[in-house]
């Protein structure tokens, strides 16, 4: 074949076709090898697909079955995994790991360097911090401030944020698996004041003052966004009030949480970040929320900067969509303890420290699991209640049982519509549901208006799309005539802030509302914990589009009284099962589909795939041979 030509067929079927640039990568690359072979370029450029798709690798056995199954004579590979590894190092592009090689196979799976290498920098670190030094701990006092701090509850037994707890205390990695609502943020708080308690007792405000500074516990809480940092900012100021605890120990816990890009010190057009491996976080402890849209260079760069002592807490939900960059860390780490399942010394220091009976796993990779817990009940949806059942029926691929709470569920509504009936009751509902935003008078009731409802849909582009949806919903709040003759941004227009902006703290994926003020000029309101709603000139914001319907994308991390999530009228590549898990589970009160079952049922049942070897890696330097038994999903 020659080396400049484009296939327009793919060995992958489930990765999209290899464009110009990764076939262009391929060739660069076979200049350095002495083989000249069509499958070779055909599966570097697969490989470089793979990697904008957000894959971190592709795993031999896929390219093997896919080699095979193609024509010989056009690819000339058939065989084993083993052969094809074997064939691949003799390529001289590929080794095992050590030798400076472009591309990376470790017999499962074969990767470009870059990427094996943030795994396996992510890898060695979580693995140090789960090994490293166990900490000690004296179970009768912890006991009881456990209890003191989580009240025991009739919500699970055993109490799994007790569990987390006494998980944090043992080692300097704990993951903090959960579903909206279930008391993820919650549970880190109080944890903060056990690890606090447990490494510096509370100053007063005198010693606080005569201690030097590096006594006091160094905490930071940083997200993958800004929307989500605030969030996270929000439920701490929240949380705060409450706990039982000194005012001296409150004050030392921390408010506010950051981005990643600003906790690493990244500057502006440079990708080196002011912290690293040579200039550490001065921190003791770092927790990372909604871990789960950590993408796998972030990851590994703040693992480099964290202190190799320091104790790393991971919250987040793996079921919902990973990061739109490369890889799923997130899940892969789940794949080690997916029951809440420990060894039997874990499974002792829990009894000791809470009292719950936890099952035992005699799992070679259990050492791994014992940093990880999944929280299973929600606090935020009404126990048993339909959209808790539905979003867990999604979850679990249960097609048949999602169509049935569906239909008869209390507290959802599915509009079985196809075509242009979807997009003309979207917007009929659309406007009955915003119709308190035309007439609110303050930038409270406006604001309440809009957390009260949203429309949510999976492209922004094309007749289904939230562009498309947005125009026809402000056409129908306003009448046609109004519409044409206002400037797409109008008084009681729900906005969408689209880019970052720090100073004004108003991040990408935020909500807010246009009115007019008592001097007829247009201001932006915004939600705001400490005074309730501010206001901002419009002519100061950033960049930002209409907001009556937005991606599920943008979204993510947001929740809402009622939520309308509309499918478009063919399954599409974006609507995966986590794509509606995460859709239905914005929805605090009321949830109404709009959409056919086919699209539905197929959306169900394509789960995501993000090919990765993290798993596969921390098994190997745990040392087990069973690689399969966390094999990456
Ligand atoms: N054990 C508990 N007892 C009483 N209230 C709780 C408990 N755990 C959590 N909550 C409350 O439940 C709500 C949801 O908790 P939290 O915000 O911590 O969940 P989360 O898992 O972080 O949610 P999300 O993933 O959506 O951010 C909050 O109002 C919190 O105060």
């Amino acid at each position: 074949m020659n080396m400049q030509t484009v296939p327009d067929h793919n060995v992958l079927g489930s990765i999209g076709l290899p464009s110009a640039f990764d076939y262009a990568l391929a060739d660069s690359l076979m200049h350095r090898s002495s083989m000249r072979e069509p499958w070779l370029r055909e599966l570097i450029a697969q490989l470089s697909a793979a990697v904008q798709q957000g894959h971190s690798c592709l795993p031999l056995q896929e390219l093997c079955d896919a080699l095979d199954s193609s024509s010989p004579n056009d690819r000339g590979f058939s065989g084993t995994t083993a052969q094809l590894h074997e064939r691949l190092c003799a390529s001289g592009l590929v080794s095992n790991s050590g030798a400076e090689s472009p591309l990376i196979c470790d017999g499962i799976n074969l990767y470009l360097r870059r990427y094996f290498e943030y795994e396996r920098r992510i890898a060695e670190d979580l693995l140090r911090r789960v090994c490293g030094n166990p900490v000690a701990f004296e179970s009768l006092q912890l006991r009881e401030q456990i209890e003191r701090l989580f009240p025991a509850s009739a919500t699970t037994t055993p109490n799994w944020q007790r569990v987390a707890a006494a998980l944090a205390l043992r080692q300097n990695l704990t993951v903090i698996l959960g579903g909206p609502g279930s008391g993820k943020t919650w549970t880190v708080l109080r944890l903060l004041v056990l690890i606090a308690q447990q490494t510096s007792p509370p100053l007063n405000a005198v010693q606080r003052e005569l201690e030097p500074q590096e006594k006091l516990l160094r905490i930071a809480l940083a997200a993958p966004t800004g929307k989500a940092a605030r969030r996270v900012s929000d439920s701490l100021q929240r949380d705060l009030a409450e706990l039982p605890v000194s005012d001296e120990l409150r004050a030392s816990l921390p408010r506010e949480a950051t981005t990643l890009h600003r906790l690493l010190g990244m500057r502006p057009h440079s990708s080196t970040p002011r912290y690293d491996r040579k200039n550490p976080l001065p921190l003791d402890v770092l927790v990372l929320d909604e871990a789960s849209m950590i993408d796998l260079p972030s990851m590994a760069r703040v693992l480099d900067a964290l202190p190799r002592d320091a104790r790393l807490i991971l919250l987040g939900d793996p079921d919902q969509l990973a990061s739109i960059e490369i890889g799923n860390v997130l899940s892969e780490l789940r794949a080690f303890n997916v029951q809440n399942r420990y060894s039997p010394q874990a499974a002792a220091d829990i009894a000791a420290l809470t009292g719950a009976a936890t099952e035992i796993t005699s799992d070679a990779t259990a050492r791994f699991g014992d940093a990880m817990v999944t929280l299973t009940h929600s606090h935020r949806f009404s126990a048993g209640g339909s959209i808790a059942q539905l979003v867990e029926a999604v979850r679990d691929g249960d097609t048949d049982r999602a169509c049935e709470i569906l239909r008869h569920g209390s507290g959802v509504v599915w509009h079985e519509h196809e075509q242009n009936d979807a997009l003309a009751q979207t917007l009929q509902i659309a406007t009955q549901k915003y119709a308190p935003l035309q007439t609110a008078a303050t930038p409270e009731q406006a604001l309440n208006a809009l957390a009260h409802f949203r429309v949510l849909g999976a492209l922004r582009e094309g007749p289904w799309g939230t562009r498309a949806l947005n125009a026809s919903i402000a056409r129908a709040q306003l009448g046609l005539k109004a519409w044409q003759s206002l400037p797409p941004h109008f008084p009681s227009a729900p906005l969408l802030i689209t880019e970052n902006d720090h100073a004004l703290r108003l991040y990408n994926g935020d909500s807010g509302v246009l009115l007019i003020d008592t001097q007829q000029r247009l201001r932006a309101w915004f939600a705001d914990t400490q005074h309730g709603v501010r206001g901002l000139s419009a002519n100061q914001l950033p960049a930002f589009e209409l907001g009556y319907a937005m991606t599920v994308h943008k979204a993510q991390g947001s929740e809402y009284d009622t939520v309308l999530v509309l499918l478009p009228p063919q399954p599409h590549p974006l609507l995966t099962r986590e794509w509606l898990y995460t859709a239905l589970s914005r929805a605090r009160k009321q949830l109404i589909v709009i959409g056919s079952e086919s699209v539905l049922r197929a959306a169900i049942g394509s789960p995501a795939q993000r090919w990765s070897g993290l798993a596969a890696q921390i098994t190997g330097l745990l040392g087990t041979a069973d690689r399969s038994a966390v094999s990456s999903s």
